[in-house]
């Protein structure tokens, strides 16, 4: 299949709503390159500088990217809606499109990908890159292909600095949107004893299946092509999803139906916005909410519980 990289760049001002009009597009995920931010990390001094290039520090405009499956009504439909976004900010949008075939826009991002460490111990590495462990590292070696799990999304990140902390040695846990497999890997090495990660999407299910090889956790990982919604009654010591607000909502009462008296569900995938909403959801299922971590970006994860 053919991709469609699509890029606007435009004020600080207009990124939010171009994201959103990039979802109502249809894309999976968004970048924005944003200078300003990045002026302000280096200003306050918790971001290496010498990490970005001077190009992209010094521009005065921000570049929102995204990748789309070939379409050809892709294009008039952006052109709407960035006409309608510069009318409600007064402010130009300028858009480039390009074609990105599937081998490149497979490859292309690798350059960008390298190990990360997260939380106290783990570290991701890609699969390509060497990497010497410190002692005590977990290392976790992920080969994203086209599923959702790199570790450099907040999202992601968030979910493991909790993994490492609410796992325990010989817990049973099931990972709910596993895509690239990086929390159910990071689950079994940190100690879990079985974990089931499940995904609706086959092409993820397959790169979940390389990835837990890959790492050799095939005894205590396993990975099923499923829907939650579908998934028969199994009991877990601790539940995550990296999903949606609308997807946590829906699935907490099945979650804790599913997890043992005091198991603990980790979910991200929520935007501040949605908390509130989705925070009444989980106390209505019967889970009190144990802790939350936020960033500026605006992400949330939260552990809950069940308590009764
Ligand atoms: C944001 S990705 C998370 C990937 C990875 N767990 C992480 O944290 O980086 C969400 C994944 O959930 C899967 N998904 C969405 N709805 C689902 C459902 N109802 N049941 C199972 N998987 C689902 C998607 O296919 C996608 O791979």
């Amino acid at each position: 299949m053919n991709w469609k990289e699509i890029r606007v760049m435009t004020d600080e001002a207009c990124g939010e709503a171009i994201a959103g009009l990039f979802h109502e597009l249809g894309c999976g995920g968004v970048v924005i390159e944003d200078p300003y931010l990045a002026r302000r990390k280096i200003e306050s001094g918790d971001w290496d500088a010498y990490e970005l290039p001077l190009e992209f520090i010094n521009r005065d405009f921000i570049v929102i990217k995204a990748y789309f499956p070939e379409d050809r009504h892709i294009t008039s439909r952006l052109i709407e809606g960035l006409e309608r976004i510069e009318k409600c900010f007064g402010l130009e949008c300028r858009f480039l499109v390009e074609d990105v075939n599937e081998e490149d826009w497979a490859n292309c991002w690798k350059s960008y990908y390298h190990s990360l460490k997260i939380g106290k111990r783990l570290v991701i590495k890609p699969s390509w890159e060497d990497y010497r462990a410190e002692p005590g590292e977990v290392v976790i070696e992920i080969d994203p292909g086209m599923a959702f799990g790199t570790g450099t999304h907040a999202t992601t990140r968030f979910c493991l600095e909790l993994i490492e902390k609410y796992v325990s040695k010989d817990m049973t846990l099931i990972d709910i949107g596993t895509g690239s497999g990086i929390l159910a890997i990071a689950a079994a090495k940190l100690g879990a004893r079985r974990i089931i990660a499940l995904d609706l999407d086959p092409v993820a299910v397959q790169v979940a299946k390389e990835n837990v090889a890959r790492n050799g956790v095939e005894e205590q990982v396993e990975v099923w092509n499923l829907d939650f919604r579908e998934m028969p009654e199994t009991r877990a010591d601790l539940i995550v999803g990296n999903l949606t607000a609308e997807l946590v909502k829906e699935l907490a009462p099945k979650i804790r139906t599913m997890l043992v008296r005091g198991g603990h569900f980790i979910a991200s995938g929520i935007t501040a916005i949605q908390w509130p909403l989705v925070e009444a959801a989980m106390e209505s299922a019967g889970f009190t909410v144990q802790e939350l971590t936020e960033n500026e970006e605006e992400w949330v994860a939260v552990v809950v519980q069940k308590g009764w």
